[in-house]
């Protein structure tokens, strides 16, 4: 069953084409996340998952209705970029009144144990620390005790104590058969939790699949030498798929098979020196996809 889909959607402001034709499915109980450079429409496509804007054109059904129906919005929390959360009251309070909108919310303290906020419960909202801010964010979309839970960059600001505790908790809600959506700078922390990954590029996806599946198609092998050799000649090298080269020489190479390419590279007499085989990351991978014009099709 799916929690969410998205079917040929459009969403332009003005002359700007946020989304274009994009159609994505959410299955329920899995934590999805969503990949994309700055500017790739992740945040306008969960904005659409949450009535907050309409499509230009296409459908947006979320829990199998229009997402600004009332019995939807009941089982949906939702974690923004950048939220407006009242400066005077307590970490408690604020988290009471929030639990005040939902019908059938969990208990403050529960909210309070899930964002790890017990430590600051009586401290103004208004004098948190930004990690902190974060995690009273946190508290906020699950207090109601939602069905699926949007969380836009939920780790962005955390330190490493409070991002391994969402992540944590995060797991915890997907256990008890959430679904969640998120979208992430930080792919390497995502791979470990999230079922599903979908990676977002000018508005449509590029890319979409379990985290195994989708490193198994990129160039995650990177090969780091310095020589006199030029762009083609570096890019001619065998499995090759992506090549960059500075002004000194240096070569920067994606490729799926290092041994290979560093085996050829010997055999080819070529004078080379600081050899470096290292695994990029799947974010890198990845970014370094979007930034081509051809990609890896779903
Ligand atoms: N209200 C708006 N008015 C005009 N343009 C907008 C508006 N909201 C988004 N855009 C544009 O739509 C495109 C997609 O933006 P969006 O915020 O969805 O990207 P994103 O993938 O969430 O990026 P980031 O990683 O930076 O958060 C961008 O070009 C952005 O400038």
């Amino acid at each position: 069953m799916n929690a969410i889909e998205l079917s040929g959607v459009n969403k332009s402001f003005g002359r700007v084409e946020a989304l274009r034709d994009l159609t994505l499915d959410v299955r329920a109980g899995e934590l999805t996340a969503l990949l994309g450079p700055n500017g790739a429409g992740k945040t306008t496509a969960i904005s659409l998952m949450l009535g907050l804007a309409r499509p230009t054109s296409g459908t947006v059904r979320v829990l199998g209705g229009d997402p600004l129906a009332g019995r939807v919005r009941s089982h949906v929390g939702s974690m923004p970029q950048e939220s407006a959360i009242p400066q005077a009251l307590t970490v408690r309070e604020t988290v009471g009144l929030f639990a005040r909108l939902y019908p059938r919310p969990l208990s403050v303290d529960a909210a309070l144990d899930l964002a790890d906020l017990r430590d600051v419960a009586g401290r103004r909202a208004g004098a948190l620390s930004g990690g902190q801010a974060r995690r009273l964010a946190f508290a906020l979309a699950v207090v109601g005790d939602p069905q699926l839970l949007f969380l836009d960059e939920p780790t962005t600001g955390m330190d490493a104590a409070s991002r391994a505790a969402f992540w944590h908790a995060a797991e915890g809600l997907r256990e008890e058969g959430r679904t969640i959506l998120l979208t992430t700078h930080y792919l390497e922390e995502a791979e470990r939790t999230a079922d599903r990954v979908v990676v977002m590029n000018a508005g449509a996806v590029l890319a979409d699949g379990t985290p195994e599946g989708l490193r198994a198609r990129v160039a995650t092998g990177r090969v780091r030498f310095t020589s006199d050799l030029v762009l083609a000649e570096l890019r001619a090298l065998p499995g090759v798929e992506a090549a960059e080269v500075s002004g000194g020489g240096h070569a920067d190479l994606r490729t799926r098979e290092p041994e290979a390419l560093v085996r050829a590279l010997v055999g080819s007499g070529v004078a080379f020196t600081g050899l470096e085989v290292t695994r990029a990351s799947l974010e890198d991978a990845f970014l370094s996809l979007t930034a081509r014009p051809q990609g890896v099709r779903a």
